[in-house]
């Protein structure tokens, strides 16, 4: 089988532990992300989610394990990878619209000014920024507008890869759910590879492909891949009415309420530890299943 675009292989971290030993985070953590594919992540605070991300963008180097996309080896930030984090990380000094320019410019050094211009308030109109908004500076826009322009700055540069740590993660609910519906819109025209951290199980379910699941740490690990078998697009009110979305959502919360505690702490003894492929479909039963909705479930989880 082909290597998947991103491909984590063998990942470990382990830190001082401040008492003169060692903290091992996660161990020989390895899975794949298919191009074009979004990614979630999800796990109880500390299980690592952070480490893995900043190493995915070459700001961190793992303790051994290496990370390949398009089959070269990560090492050090590149404007292939796009980084959108809860705090925005604006420049204070320039407009919204001058943040996005400021990236594009760097992405495409040949493009006229007007060229650059126009292409980032493209992007900025397609997160709902346009007019007077895209002159002001981040100081002078609301928390929701500025993760707005951080979102259109990652997406205006084209990167092969965005990660996302979780984005929206200061917002109120309202606006979070704005701004979740413009990130699946915007994604949908790109069709880019998303790799992102949430804390939240809905927002999780709204926009992956497929969620990944961490155990908690130390010595976490990716136990899950949980397919989101929900067609798209998706909205976040029409989701709720499929019949995938409970089962899933149960899952989800059955994983991080009890297995994430019970499956925690085990040594890799040295093997790679890949996530477990889980899909929940009650759309389309067997013939010999039907009706029998623990069979089902059984069909479809390996
Ligand atoms: N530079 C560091 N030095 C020592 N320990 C660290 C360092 N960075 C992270 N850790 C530890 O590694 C573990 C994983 O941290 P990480 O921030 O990746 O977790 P997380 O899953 O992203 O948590 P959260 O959801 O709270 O953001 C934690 O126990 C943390 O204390």
């Amino acid at each position: 089988m082909s290597k998947p675009f991103l491909s984590v292989e063998n990942l470990t971290q382990s830190f001082p532990d401040g008492k003169g030993g060692t903290m091992t985070v996660f161990e020989n953590a390895t899975f794949g992300v298919e191009e074009g594919e979004f990614v979630c992540i999800l796990g109880h605070s500390g299980c690592g989610k952070s480490t893995i991300m900043n190493i995915l963008a070459g700001l961190a180097e793992p303790t051994s394990g290496v990370v390949k996309m398009d089959g070269f080896e990560v090492s050090g930030p590149s404007l292939d990878r796009g980084v959108v984090f809860q705090n925005y990380s604006l420049l204070p000094w320039l407009s919204a619209l001058r943040n996005v320019m400021f990236g594009v410019k760097a992405r495409h050094p040949d493009w006229s000014k007007a060229k650059v211009a126009e292409h980032s308030e493209t992007y900025l109109s397609m997160v709902g920024l346009d007019g007077d908004a895209i002159h002001r500076k981040p100081a002078q826009l609301s928390g929701g507008m500025r993760q707005r322009v951080s979102i259109a700055r990652a997406f205006a540069n084209h990167p092969k890869l965005l990660l996302l740590d979780e984005p929206f993660g200061a917002l109120d609910a309202l606006t979070r759910g704005t701004i979740q519906e413009e990130l699946l819109k915007i994604w949908g025209g790109t069709k880019q590879t998303v790799f992102m951290i949430t804390h939240d199980i809905d927002e999780a379910i709204l926009l992956a492909d497929r969620i990944l699941l961490m155990t908690n740490g130390p010595l976490a690990r990716v136990a899950e891949s949980v397919e989101i078998t929900i067609d798209r697009p998706r909205s976040r009110t029409g989701i709720v009415e499929h019949p995938n979305y409970y089962p899933i959502r149960n899952h989800l919360v059955h994983f991080l309420g009890r297995r994430s505690k019970e499956l925690a702490g085990q040594p890799s003894n040295g093997a790679p530890q890949s996530p477990e492929t889980v899909r929940i479909d009650f759309t389309s039963p067997g013939p010999d299943d039907a009706g029998d909705e623990s069979l089902r479930l059984r069909a479809v989880t390996n």
